[in-house]
């Protein structure tokens, strides 16, 4: 028996969706947007030059397929990604009504979303009555702050001072299915703000709003406000049979890295490990080490999407998918025989483009250990289908009970 990783580059999608125009950043349709072939274009243009320097260098990922892979998504021919595959590689295409991280994980999963998302209104106050109140009561205090679309580090900025003299806490959405609480660490507490989410997810996943997500924070006036990584996202539980779920109910060990524990409410998942990335990479190295034959490791890299695609940050991005791509590098000539190792990614989250907000794309699919061949265009669910093949355990099952 051999082990599967299955490794999410949170954001890092190669363009070309069919239906990007569908889905918005603003007024601005999402046609066109291409994160990692954008971004590998401002690189060779000497616009991402912020800590790094020229080319985008991503020799492992390319090696695997990626620059194929992009061609093949969206007809870009990114510069500096031009090497001859010798992995099995291919670009997939979402179908849930969702650009955000739990539709794209649980079709990755297997389990599209089958019904539409409740976002909140580009209103102030941007919760219904009924919310506010549920807040207030769970937090234990007279009123709430925000209550509006915000950016998480603009709005602990602009609310903070008052946070930190009320001890209200700032709640706020986004375009995504989201109500994300803000609070400090020690002036509100990380354990109460855990609590207060928790108090409140029923009633948003009632209304069909994903994620309740905390965003704690440390800091000061003076100093500046900063998030912290023990962020937490209360998510709606997956309907149907996952490739976790199928995986853990034939007996198989299944490691959750990163968000991946919460974005699947933590059901199928035998053993979970957190962390800012570069931790995360450091659990995925010994897990390539620990993990058992027949495990599965699930794992996702977030900070792609939170420190830069969402902060449009293109140096940033480039840097860090650098940073990823020489890790891979160590990781890669550690496989054992027999192993897979899968990198994809759950939406796209253009730096260059218009806006803030996630951007509607293709995602890479870009395997070690099934030789080098073209895998072609595939729907997010075959990657689930993918491993579980590889793993030798049921098909995940949208239709299946968990
Ligand atoms: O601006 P921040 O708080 O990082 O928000 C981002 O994080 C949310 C969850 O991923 C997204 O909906 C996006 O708006
Ligand atoms: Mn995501
Ligand atoms: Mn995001």
């Amino acid at each position: 028996m051999s082990r599967a990783f299955l490794l999410v580059m949170d954001s890092a999608g190669i363009g070309g969706a069919p239906d990007a125009g569908e889905f918005f950043n603003g007024e601005v349709p999402d046609t066109g947007s291409n994160t990692i072939g954008h971004i590998a274009e401002a690189c060779a243009a000497g616009r991402a030059e912020e800590g790094r320097s020229g080319p985008l260098k991503l020799p492992n990922l390319d090696r695997l397929g990626l620059g194929r892979a992009i061609a093949l998504a969206s007809g870009l021919e990114a510069p500096g990604l031009d090497a001859a595959p010798e992995g099995a590689w291919g670009a997939a295409t979402e179908v849930s009504n969702g650009k955000d991280t739990p539709s794209g994980h649980w079709e990755l999963a297997g389990v599209p979303v089958p019904w539409d998302w409740h976002y909140f209104p580009k209103e102030v106050p941007a919760f219904p009555t009924e919310v506010t109140r549920a807040l207030m009561q769970a937090a234990g205090t007279d009123g709430i702050l925000g209550n509006r679309h915000a950016s998480g580090t603009a709005v602990i900025e602009e609310e903070g001072p008052e946070h930190m003299s009320t001890g209200w806490p700032i709640c706020y959405t986004s375009v995504d299915s989201v109500l994300q609480i803000a609070a400090h660490e020690e002036r509100f507490g990380l354990d109460r703000l855990l609590d207060m989410c928790r108090e409140v997810a029923p009633l948003l996943h009632d209304m069909k709003v994903g994620r309740v997500i905390a965003r704690p924070f440390v800091g000061d006036e003076k100093t500046g406000f900063t998030r912290t990584a023990n962020r937490r996202d209360f998510a709606i539980a997956a309907p149907g049979r996952t490739l976790l779920d199928a995986a853990k109910g034939a007996g198989r060990d299944v490691h959750a890295v990163g968000k991946i524990g919460d974005i699947f409410s933590m059901r199928g998942v035998t053993d979970l490990r957190k962390g800012p990335d570069d931790r995360l990479m450091g659990h995925l190295s010994d897990l390539v080490d620990e993990a058992a034959d027949g495990a599965l490791v699930f794992a996702n890299f977030v900070e792609f999407d939170t420190n830069f695609g969402h902060r449009r940050d293109v140096s940033g991005y480039a840097r860090h998918l650098e940073w990823f791509d020489a890790e891979l590098g160590k990781i890669l000539p550690r496989m054992r025989e027999g192993d897979l190792l899968l990198v994809t990614a759950d939406h796209g989250n253009d730096p260059t483009f218009s806006g803030t907000d996630h951007t509607r794309e293709r995602v890479p699919v870009l395997c070690h250990g099934f030789g080098a061949r073209e895998l072609g265009l595939m729907g997010f669910t075959e990657v689930g289908g993918l491993v579980a093949r590889h793993l030798d355990i049921p098909a995940p099952d949208p239709d299946a009970q968990p």
